[in-house]
């Protein structure tokens, strides 16, 4: 049997002398998809940033398929398959649209066609010569989100891709999340339409104040518990809120 795609291991990390994500323990098992959900300043991103590379944990480690990654730098996790969609897209505004697919192709890769892309993302065909910073925000996300069909990566970090654009747009990058985890590629989504993130995810982790509070099977949560959840101090205080029973408790 394949070992989980991504491991926290008693992850602890945060910025100068401020820890923000203490004691975090998550699991992304091989082509499953799963939701890491949270209310604003929880450790979200902090905690893709320690899953890419980007940051080092102060304490614990990060394994990408059974393999101790936590001192290797983002462009090394790539290498393991990790990619990562930040949050404000980052992308290249002053380039083309053509030269921001290229540069996502990993240099490894032979193939140099924009196809995977552009066959998800059609409406990029028209726009290849175009400055990525004169397309509209959806278009612009599909840039983004390219870099997860170059590749082939086993598990794409996603950090809020549907912020701030028009829900047709959403559906459209939905769509291509659908069609990544069809494909067995592993998903660790950070979203903040619940009800969509839970449509696609296997399995849900909540984040407060930079804990694991609870985690399930997105089958078996109740959304508006989680919503309670995001609204409540019980959040804060890692105490379950009355009256919810189908939200499973995380097993630290
Ligand atoms: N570069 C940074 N330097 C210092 N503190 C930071 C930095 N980035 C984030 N923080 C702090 O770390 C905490 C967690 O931030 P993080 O962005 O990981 O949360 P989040 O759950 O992703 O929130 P949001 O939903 O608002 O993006 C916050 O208190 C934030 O102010």
């Amino acid at each position: 049997m394949t070992g989980p795609q991504l491991r926290l291991e008693g992850v602890s990390a945060g910025y100068g002398r401020t820890t923000v994500l203490r004691d975090i323990d998550l699991e992304i098992p091989a082509a499953s998809v799963v939701a890491l959900l949270g209310s604003n300043g929880a450790g979200k991103t902090t905690l893709l940033r320690v899953a890419s590379g980007l940051m080092r944990p102060s304490v614990g480690h990060v394994l990408v398929d059974d393999q101790d990654v936590t001192h290797e730098a983002p462009s090394e996790r790539r290498r393991h398959g990790v990619c990562l969609i930040p949050e404000g897209r980052g992308i290249f505004r002053s380039l083309t649209v053509r030269e921001n697919l290229l540069l996502q192709i990993p240099p490894w890769e032979k193939d140099t066609s924009l196809d995977p892309a552009l066959e998800m993302f059609p409406a990029l065909r028209t726009r290849l010569g175009d400055l990525a910073g004169r397309l509209s925000g959806g278009q612009q996300q599909m840039v983004a989100l390219s870099r997860a069909f170059f590749g082939s990566p086993s598990l794409v970090l996603l950090d809020e891709v549907s912020m701030g654009l028009a829900p047709i747009v959403v559906d459209t990058i939905f769509e291509a999340l659908h069609v990544l985890a069809a494909r067995g590629t592993a998903l660790l989504i950070v979203e903040q339409y619940v009800s969509r993130a839970l449509a696609v995810a296997d399995h849900v982790y909540l984040i407060g104040h930079g804990s694991i509070i609870f985690q399930g099977s997105s089958a078996s949560l109740d959304q508006a518990a989680v919503m309670r959840h995001y609204l409540s101090h019980d959040l804060a205080a890692g105490q379950p809120a009355a009256g919810h029973p189908a939200v499973d408790r995380g097993p630290t």
